[in-house]
């Protein structure tokens, strides 16, 4: 199975001052998480944080400074990877059985995300395993208010850690808990203070389960957990308005922390012409591709008995994955996307012209 093999990789992601250098402190030390080689990035000529953290032996460390690895950094982290396995070999140390990478306070996580599934190197010995974000209770609200980017970490995010809850009110804390299941509802919320969680919640939320279990395929999509718009398969389709709203049970717009940022499921409940998949899937992209903040999707095609996984960012896809043909309680397709300023009606109605046009053919 294709995933098995390939390395995971945990992206720890967080606003400034987030709490993430002291969440990775625990993390590391925790006995599930031997043999992790860690990678810090930090702004500036001498970084600290990788000074912070306390570790074994069997662990290491390394820091990737005077750059941020969503901008200016991109090309060195396979080299940085690469050196350091190559390290730990000459060393005849075991080799990682995990990478776990934090960025900045300031990094957009989907160019990282783009990065892992573009990057020759790297998209053939790693997976994306999970991404958690650090949010700091205390300020997280504010923060949301006046950071773009901590928005869209939130957003892409698998694991969400709300820390410093010791600083904030009962009150404080479930506010931002309800913005933060409204920028992303499938993610999973946990409150942290000092680092303190297993590190075990933390990892495992790829699709790829591990070498025992397999596919794990609801877990990784989550679709139940948003809204869900159907697309409108009906042979008439083609001639209807393009401007009609077949979607107009979906949650009026954006809250005031939101900037736009929509996450929305988009389900198929007829086979896909691959053909129609194709063409939509390219529009999406190339209008609005940079806005496409995250998309998974299970997909049943007309062509093929076994499912296909389908996961990207921005205008970039992984190569699709082949699921068991029975690893999907039903034959519906679920598209799950994480988007800013593009609106589910959208989505469905360039569906809709290219399925009818399929029909139409
Ligand atoms: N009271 C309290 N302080 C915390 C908690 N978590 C972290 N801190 C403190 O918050 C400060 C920032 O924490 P860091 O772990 O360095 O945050 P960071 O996200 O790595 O920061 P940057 O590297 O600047 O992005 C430190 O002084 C921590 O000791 C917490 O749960 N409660």
């Amino acid at each position: 199975m294709q995933g098995q093999s390939l390395l995971p990789i945990n992206v720890l992601t967080g606003f400034l001052g987030s709490g993430k250098t002291t969440l990775l402190n625990r993390w590391v030390n925790q006995p599930s998480m031997r043999n992790t080689l860690v990678v810090i990035n930090e702004f500036g000529d001498i970084g600290l944080d990788h000074q912070l953290i306390t570790h074994s032996d069997e662990q290491v460390v390394i820091e990737m400074s005077t750059g941020c690895l969503c901008c200016t950094l991109r090309g060195d982290l396979s080299r940085t990877l690469q050196e350091a396995l190559d390290d730990i070999a000459a060393q005849d140390k075991p080799q990682p059985s995990r990478v776990v990478i934090e960025t900045t306070g300031l990094a957009e996580p989907t160019s990282l995300l783009k990065l892992l599934m573009t990057d020759h190197w790297l998209a053939h010995r790693f997976k994306l395993d999970s991404v958690v974000c650090c949010v700091d209770a205390a300020n997280g609200l504010a923060t949301l208010d006046a950071h773009w980017e901590s928005q869209q970490q939130i957003a892409v995010a698998d694991k969400l850690l709300m820390t410093k809850t010791d600083l904030a009110s009962e009150e404080g804390v479930s506010q931002l808990a309800n913005q933060l299941a409204k920028l992303n509802p499938a993610a999973e919320q946990w409150q942290v203070i000092n680092g303190e969680l297993s590190a075990d919640l933390l990892v495992g939320a790829g699709l790829y389960g591990g070498d025992t279990k397999g596919f794990q395929v609801e877990q990784w999509l989550k679709a139940g957990s948003y809204a869900v718009h159907q697309a409108d398969t009906h042979p008439d389709a083609f001639s209807a308005p393009l401007n009609r709203s077949p979607l107009s049970t979906h949650p009026p717009g954006g809250s005031p922390h939101s900037d736009g940022i929509n996450a929305f499921c988009f389900s198929v409940n007829e086979l896909i012409e691959p053909d129609a998949l194709e063409s939509w899937l390219d529009i999406l992209m190339s209008l609005m591709g940079d806005k496409m903040l995250r998309i998974k999707a299970i997909v049943h095609l007309t062509d093929r008995e076994a499912p296909l996984a389908l996961h990207g960012v921005q205008h970039i896809f992984h190569p699709p994955a082949s699921l068991p043909a029975n690893s999907v309680g039903d034959r519906v397709s679920r598209f799950v996307f994480i988007t800013q300023n593009v609106a589910p009606d959208t989505v469905a109605e360039l569906y809709n012209f290219f399925h009818s046009s399929k029909e139409v053919d």
